[in-house]
């Protein structure tokens, strides 16, 4: 009797349209959405998901505003409650709008993280917002969480580091705190390029600690809210 060639009961039916291949994309926002349920936050390499040669071009667009003092001192709290308390956080900021080149790429990446965790998640997040921020030497920002308890405005927060070479000796680490117990470090994430933390905006006390060289970084917000200005 002549031997079965191969397992016909495990054999794939070519003729039946066959799933996709998970995509390195898909492969990390898995990886990225099983630790946000578990632990709330992750950190993690971006650098096979960014185009070619972006974090160069999103280093020199930010290192151009900060020589040309285009960034302005950012402050806390929302509304009339908004102040700029220097001992609070130290950073200066600028506004990204997705327009220039590498912003547009970097606006395409990240709309479809915002797909992915949705696809996930089921948070609903409809829109994002980005900023560019600095940390001179010196500069810090103290133990916040970024989304008040119950506004569900800004829902998941997002970190892209852009300094090359960034070593523990130049401080500047992200601390994540225990939402439990926020005496308690679970976390530390070095602000290398290429590197993310993402967390969970109202859940997770964070700080950055005093960066002792010019500290770059792109800081994005996905939002449940549709509008900009209305908080749902
Ligand atoms: O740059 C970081 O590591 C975090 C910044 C931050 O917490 C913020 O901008 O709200
Ligand atoms: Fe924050």
């Amino acid at each position: 009797m002549p031997s079965v060639p191969f397992d016909t009961a495990a054999a794939v039916d070519l003729a039946q349209p066959q799933p996709a291949a998970p995509t390195v994309l898909d492969r990390w926002l898995d990886n990225v959405c099983d630790e946000l349920s578990e632990f709330g936050w992750t950190s993690q390499s971006v650098l096979p998901l960014i185009p070619e040669g972006l974090m160069g071009e999103l280093r020199s667009e930010v290192q151009t505003l900060h020589r040309s003092q285009a960034l302005d001192t950012a402050g806390v709290g929302r509304g009339k409650d908004h102040t700029h308390d220097r001992s609070v956080r130290r950073d200066r900021i600028a506004w990204l709008n997705g327009e220039t080149g590498p912003q547009g790429r970097l606006y395409a990446l990240f709309q479809s993280i915002q797909d992915g965790l949705n696809q996930r998640l089921f948070l609903g997040l409809k829109r994002f917002e980005a900023h560019y921020a600095t940390y001179e030497p010196g500069d810090f920002y103290r133990c916040h969480v970024d989304s008040f308890r119950g506004r569900s405005s800004r829902i998941i927060s997002l970190v892209l580091y852009l300094n090359e070479g960034w070593q523990a000796a130049d401080g500047g680490q992200l601390q994540i705190f225990n939402p439990e117990n926020p005496d308690e470090v679970c976390g530390q994430v070095l602000p290398e390029a290429g590197r993310v933390a993402l967390f969970v905006s109202e859940d997770i006390p964070h700080e950055v600690l005093a960066a002792q060289r010019t500290r770059y970084s792109i800081a994005c917000w996905f939002r449940r809210d549709p509008i900009q200005g209305i908080a749902l």
